[in-house]
């Protein structure tokens, strides 16, 4: 077994004196692809805000490579190595793809690597972030994450509001990721069937607990343990 390149024990976080995550605990091995699903409002968000700093913690242990986080504000994190892509995408929609991606930029990344991944970025390179379309706009998300030259890589439901045929290019680019040796990817995500064609290991999460914790093979060959957990059915042929 890979060492963990994440390792979550008992973890109590939220919001202020708000808890939302019940104590959660999970162990994730370097370059595993791992899907989160579960309901709306069940913590998803939170955990992967939590792994970045950007919640309270108020209990249980985090750790990154070994390292006790509990200290680390999120600027540092990034340094570490963390990387979230918020749902919110929160790029600057007054700078031009370029100076967003420059923005982001650490070490020895550079605008030809994200033109590479997205080719429609460099042809966008001079617009603005605010005239990008939803497709674009989650592109240069991903991108400028990606500058900061993150090991563990948090997507934060990557596909929402896009058309199906971006949302395919998307996990395209995710796969292609995964497969570069480089990056951990932690994927939130509401496309239950997407999420589990990409994963090799599923969590899933209701009312800020692990439910379900296990290989995403299992869940592909019986889909009930998804539809008891989240509610919904899969597609066949997943
Ligand atoms: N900034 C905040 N302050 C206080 N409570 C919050 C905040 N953000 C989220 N919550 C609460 O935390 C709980 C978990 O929300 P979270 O967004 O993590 O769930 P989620 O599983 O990601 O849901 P969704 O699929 O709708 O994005 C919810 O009850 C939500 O109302």
């Amino acid at each position: 077994m890979t060492e963990p390149v994440l390792e979550l024990d008992g973890l109590i976080a939220g919001y202020g004196d708000t808890t939302v995550l019940q104590g959660i605990s999970l162990s994730v091995p370097k370059g595993q692809r791992v899907a989160i699903i579960g309901r709306n409002g069940v913590g998803k968000t939170t955990l992967l805000a939590t792994i970045m700093g950007l919640t309270r913690q108020h209990a249980g242990s985090l750790r990154f490579q070994g390292q006790d986080l509990r200290t680390v504000p999120p600027h540092r994190r990034s340094h570490l190595g963390l990387g979230l892509v918020p749902q919110t995408r929160d790029i600057f929609p007054s700078l031009s793809v370029e100076e967003n991606l420059i923005a982001g930029m650490r070490g020895d990344a550079t605008l030809d690597e994200a033109y590479a991944l997205f080719p429609r970025l460099k042809e966008r390179r001079r617009n603005g972030g605010g005239q990008l379309s939803g497709g674009e706009q989650q592109m240069l998300a991903i991108a400028r994450t990606l500058m900061g030259r993150p090991s563990l890589l948090m997507l934060d439901e990557p596909l929402e509001g896009l058309a199906p045929v971006i949302c395919d290019q998307l996990m395209e680019t995710f796969e292609q990721l995964a497969d570069d040796g480089r990056h951990t990817i932690l994927l939130v995500e509401q496309h239950t069937d997407l999420a589990l064609r990409f994963a090799e290991h599923v969590v899933i999460l209701d009312a800020g607990s692990v439910v379900h914790s296990g290989p995403a093979a299992a869940l592909r060959l019986d889909p009930t343990i998804v539809e008891r957990h989240v509610g919904i059915g899969l597609p066949t042929g997943v």
